[in-house]
């Protein structure tokens, strides 16, 4: 034993090196979790601008959209950076004055100048689309809507952007960029849960859009599209003369050509009690919406509100017209529509009359006798509950809200059940729901009709991968080393053997 002498041979590799090794590893491991983090973040963001003037028939707003320059064709990208609303009416008011309509954009246009970066200017496109208030005027007098555009479009020219053109948009198209604008900001063309439908109400025309199942009996009605590798069926419809201020027209028109009209008075259900207002017949009749003109009639008359809903409901009611379908099924004035599929999106004027009545919120039936009850409400009191409301806005809002549930029950065939699908919204993500987005998507090519490829992993899932698999290998290396300098013993051999 005592020639046994045991002895601790040290491992064979020198500690220093081993030391040295792990420290090499650990560096290569930071150096390799830190190149992947670097390489996959998101570049300092460089934005891209786009400008669309929503030339409406009562205002002109101005939208500034940015998305992030290298992502061109991800959905979801683009987002409303700022709305800006022109003062005074919308162009299709300067019939009289073209040059006016140029000059009204010039406040929002500097406001616009100011917000996008200067270096961005020259390659930021605007466009103007027009809607239903230069349809009518186009109605009346192409020369004349002619001359508005040319005014806007030497207006827009001015300025140091990429000006891409002023045109009237169809209602086709005003149905399909909303519909497009509400599901892109939703997000709703990646994800397996389906579109919602999009209803528009303007002043002068609305619209309604849906993906629908049927096989449209009507090929004005239909668009088909394919986006992000999907293809879509939708039935659109824009009903020019249904917009909330043109209907005004078309039903006091019809009340005033009824025997309702004694005494240069016309009593108006959807008017509250105590509004007494003096109106001009031309302020009814100025439109090509009302096509029978009034013979022999006063010029003005007093527009008088006795405040029923009831009757007010029964008074909208005859705006629709129901007595002719050529199709399986219609909304009204023999227009082909499918049966309401899915959700829907209600927007612009739906939004700001409903919200305005507290009434998004409440099924239909709930929602009908609250307007009736606030129809009811004496017009002394209504102003002072509501001192800062436009009064014009004030004095309609029982005709309008009366309007909207009609239109969406007896015009669109939602039912109580139904109903509850549609959602009242103004914005989505912080960006306004109409037209005007899906309008520059799509002429800025930044809908691809496939689906962009991506990375196998997202940014995050690589970056949490490469840690994982990382401190996998460290501790692998760790555990490797202990178990490497666990002390060996050796036996020294006896002296004789050797
Ligand atoms: O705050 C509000 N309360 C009620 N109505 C509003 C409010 N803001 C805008 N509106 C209405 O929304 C409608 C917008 O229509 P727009 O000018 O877009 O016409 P269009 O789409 O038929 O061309 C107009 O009837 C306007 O009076
Ligand atoms: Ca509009």
């Amino acid at each position: 034993m005592d020639e046994q002498r045991e002895m601790k041979v040290k491992n064979p590799w020198h500690r220093p090196v081993i030391i040295l090794i792990i420290v090499l590893i650990a560096i290569g491991i930071v150096v390799m979790v830190a190149t992947a983090i670097i390489q996959n973040k998101p570049l300092h963001q460089k934005y891209k601008y786009g400008i669309v003037l929503d030339a409406g028939s009562s205002h002109t707003s101005v939208f500034i959209y940015e998305w992030p320059a290298e992502k061109e064709n991800n959905t979801g990208m683009v987002r409303q950076k700022h709305a800006c609303d022109v003062k005074g009416k919308g162009i299709s008011s300067y019939s009289g004055n073209p040059a006016g309509a140029g000059s009204s954009l010039t406040d929002c246009m500097a406001e616009a100048q100011k917000i996008i970066p200067v270096h961005r200017h020259q390659e930021t496109p605007v466009y103007l689309g027009a809607t239903a208030g230069m349809r009518l005027l186009r109605m009346e007098d192409s020369s004349l809507s002619d001359q508005v555009l040319d005014a806007v479009e030497r207006s827009l020219q001015t300025y140091p952007f990429d000006y891409q053109g002023a045109r009237i948009i169809t209602g086709q198209e005003e149905g399909a960029f909303g519909w497009i604008t509400v599901n892109y900001l939703s997000d709703n063309f990646r994800k397996a849960s389906g579109t919602i439908g999009a209803l528009d109400l303007g002043g002068a025309s609305t619209q309604i859009t849906f993906v629908s199942k049927e096989n449209s009996e009507n090929p004005e009605n239909s668009m088909d599209f394919r986006l992000y590798g999907n293809p879509y069926h939708l039935y659109t419809h824009s009903f020019l003369c249904y917009g909330k201020d043109q209907v005004l027209k078309l039903a006091l028109a019809k009340k005033l050509q009824s025997l309702e009209m004694q005494e240069d008075v016309l009593k108006d259900a959807c008017f509250h009690h105590g509004y007494k207002a003096n109106k001009t017949l031309s302020s009814v009749f100025n439109t090509p919406c009302v096509s029978e003109k009034l013979a022999d009639s006063p010029k003005s008359f007093i527009h008088w509100g006795t405040g029923d809903g009831v009757e007010c409901q029964n008074a909208v009611r005859k705006v629709f017209n129901h007595s002719c379908c050529q199709y399986s099924t219609c909304s009204f004035n023999g227009v082909y529509q499918p049966p309401v599929e899915g959700h829907f999106g209600a927007f612009s004027a739906f939004y700001f009359v409903m919200n305005f009545l507290n009434l998004t919120n409440d099924d239909l039936e709930t929602a009908k006798a609250k307007l009736i009850n606030y129809c009811s409400t004496p017009w002394e009191e209504i102003k002072s509950s509501y001192p800062s409301v436009k009064e014009k806005y004030l004095a309609e809002y029982c005709f309008s809200g009366t309007y909207i549930l009609t239109l969406l029950e007896d015009g669109y065939n939602f039912t109580s059940t139904t109903f509850k699908n549609i959602e009242f919204i103004k914005k989505i993500a912080d960006s306004d729901a109409g037209w005007t987005l899906g309008y520059m998507l799509n002429l800025t090519n930044m809908i691809p009709a496939e689906a962009p490829d991506t990375p196998p992993l997202p940014h995050g899932g690589f970056v949490s991968l490469m840690l994982v698999l990382s401190l996998l290998i460290f501790s692998l290396v760790i555990v490797g080393y202990k178990c490497f300098r666990r002390p060996v013993v050796y036996s020294s051999a006896p002296k004789d053997i050797v």
